[in-house]
């Protein structure tokens, strides 16, 4: 695994036909940090993280994982070969396979042997607190447990990035705040760096070191949060 790399955006633009929805976007984004991306609805979040994850090309500038060129105008590297997790607000769970088989999914995508599967399943479902649960399906779980399968999920493979698309708005307040101290120390434990989509201030407060606030399609401002309760200089 490469636990330290950094992202970049340089001059990263994207358009709607004639509706440019991200202005020059430049972003350095620490090895190992988790950032969250906060604005209100339609500022670009979604597509900010669309073109981290590869399903949208840039009209202009580039995308750099460490020294891996991601996306420039005109290409990009697809979602499959970019070595990412990805957390979802609905779960995205397979509903026909048991927790532990889709926990197991990044590891048989690639050809990681049967035995060494295993273990890597068990130890990330440790982590998460779900060992109990790998038979179960899906649907046997609550929505917390499910999301943090989804975590678990992201993280099995060890991947050089870690993307999370508003993962908690599903949830109740209560579980919310538990979920997001409890992702913001895995998170901490497990060095990868991490992009994390919210319109939630405190969610973001909770759980990044820098916040990086989008406004209109543009960086408004990036600040680094400086304590465990969310105080921000
Ligand atoms: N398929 C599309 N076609 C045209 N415009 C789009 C499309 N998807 C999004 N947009 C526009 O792009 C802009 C940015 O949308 P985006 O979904 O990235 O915002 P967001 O900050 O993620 O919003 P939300 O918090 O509501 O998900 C908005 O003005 C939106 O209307």
């Amino acid at each position: 695994m490469d636990a330290f790399t950094d992202i970049r955006l340089k001059g990263v633009s994207y358009a709607f036909g004639t509706h440019t929805v991200l202005h020059h976007i430049d972003l350095h984004i620490q090895p190992g940090s988790v950032v969250a991306l906060l604005g209100p609805s339609g500022c670009g979040k979604s597509t900010l993280l669309r073109l981290l994850v590869g399903l949208a090309e840039p009209a202009f500038g580039e995308i750099w994982f460490g020294d891996r060129l991601m996306a420039k105008a005109g290409w990009s590297l697809p979602p499959e070969a970019r070595d990412i997790g990805m957390v979802f607000q609905d779960y995205a769970l397979w509903p026909h396979m048991s927790v532990a088989q889709n926990v197991a999914f990044p590891l048989k995508m690639r050809n990681v042997p049967r035995a060494e599967r295993e273990q890597r399943v068990m130890q990330a479902l440790e982590r998460v607190g779900l060992t109990a649960f790998a038979g179960r399906k899906p649907a046997g779980l609550s929505g917390g447990q499910q999301q943090r399968v989804a975590l678990a999920r992201a993280i099995v493979a060890e991947p050089r990035v870690l993307l999370f698309d508003e993962p908690l708005s599903n949830l109740d307040s209560a579980l919310r705040e538990s979920l997001c101290h409890e992702m913001a120390q895995l998170l901490r434990q497990i060095g990868t760096t991490a992009v994390y989509v919210t319109h939630d201030r405190r969610e973001a407060e909770w759980l990044a070191d820098r916040i990086v606030h989008l406004a209109a399609g543009t960086v408004e401002s990036e600040c680094t949060v400086t304590s465990s309760s969310g105080e921000m200089a």
